[in-house]
């Protein structure tokens, strides 16, 4: 029997730091969501794309929501919002390792008052962390909190438990439909905000203080050139915004040996992605309170 091909939207909801970005990775089966040990750094709408011979499934991965303290904040979670109600199913995320707590109770209301018709599925994430028997109470804990309708899965994407089992429900959820984007294709963000991304994440990564809301990236110009020896290298022109000057400071490092570094660490997985030589052209600049100026927000993309 052949079963009919469907295809959609799914977005991983679910606290800051829950694994949402990692599980898309493993999902679509490459590097395109950004995840970092930090929370919230997932700022933009991502989307990967799941191909199978009987579906498709488009994951949209979107900031973690939050209560919003900056004009940033309640632009992410418009986004948020705009993006539960236009989706096929929703998925609730959970790490094996943590306490359901009011946190995800707030973010399950939201979710029911923004989008009470869309189908809602929990995974438990991360389960490689702990015991079976820890994996089966939050099984039956996230089981009480979603209803007895929503279909529970646990996963690891660390060591792949369950992902396919995972995608599998996923495009069982999905309309009946023709495959929505060409084969192949894992990512329909424009590449800038892709490198923009990955820069960000590189700057962010190891850096103790409260960076996370302050940082943003823009890509000024992309310039596709040789080197000496004949190769192609693409050079990226990127700014790197702060809002104070000691931001500044902590970005760039003693004598610039941390920003050095994080062209480094961005470079490598740029060339990773974008199979080509990379020249990376970095300015840190301070431009001051740009989370609470709509111009500023504009500009850098938000
Ligand atoms: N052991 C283990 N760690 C995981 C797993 N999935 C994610 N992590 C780790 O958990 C941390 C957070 O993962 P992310 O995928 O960035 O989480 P997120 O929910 O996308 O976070 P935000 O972008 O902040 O909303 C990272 O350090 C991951 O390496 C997993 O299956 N097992």
């Amino acid at each position: 029997m052949t079963s009919e091909f469907r295809s959609g939207f799914v977005c991983l909801i679910g606290r800051p730091n829950t694994g949402k970005s990692t599980l898309t990775n493993a999902l679509v089966g490459a590097k395109i969501a950004i995840t970092s040990s930090r929370p919230q750094t997932t700022r933009h709408t991502i989307r990967g794309i799941l191909h199978r011979e009987d579906g498709q499934v488009i994951l949209v991965d979107t900031p973690g929501l939050h209560r919003p303290r900056t004009l940033l904040g309640q632009r992410l979670n418009d986004l948020v919002r705009d993006t539960y109600s236009e989706v096929d199913a929703v998925g609730v995320c959970i790490p094996a390792d943590e306490k359901i707590g009011p946190g995800d109770k707030w973010i399950l209301e939201q979710l029911k008052l923004v989008a009470p018709k869309t189908p809602v599925f929990g995974v438990v994430t991360k389960i490689d962390k702990v015991s079976k028997d820890a994996v089966a109470h939050q099984l039956m804990a996230l089981s009480k909190v979603l209803g007895p309708e929503a279909e529970v899965i646990p996963v690891s994407a660390v060591s792949g438990d369950n992902v396919d089992r995972l995608a599998g429900l996923m495009r069982s959820l999905m309309p009946e439909g023709p495959a929505l984007y060409p084969d192949g294709e894992l990512t329909d963000e424009p590449e800038t905000v892709l490198m923009a991304e990955l820069i960000r994440e590189a700057a962010l990564e190891g850096v103790r203080d409260e960076l996370p809301h302050s940082l943003a990236v823009v890509i000024e110009e992309l310039k596709e050139s040789k080197n000496s020896y004949g190769v192609p290298v693409l050079t990226i022109f990127a700014n790197l915004y702060v809002e104070r000057p000691s931001q500044k400071s902590i970005v760039i490092g003693r004598g610039g040996a941390r920003l050095r570094q994080v062209g480094i660490e961005a470079r490598h997985q740029l060339e990773r992605i974008f199979g080509t030589k990379v020249f990376l052209d970095m300015h840190v600049k301070v431009a001051k309170d740009w989370q609470r100026d709509p111009k500023q927000l504009g500009k850098l993309g938000f």
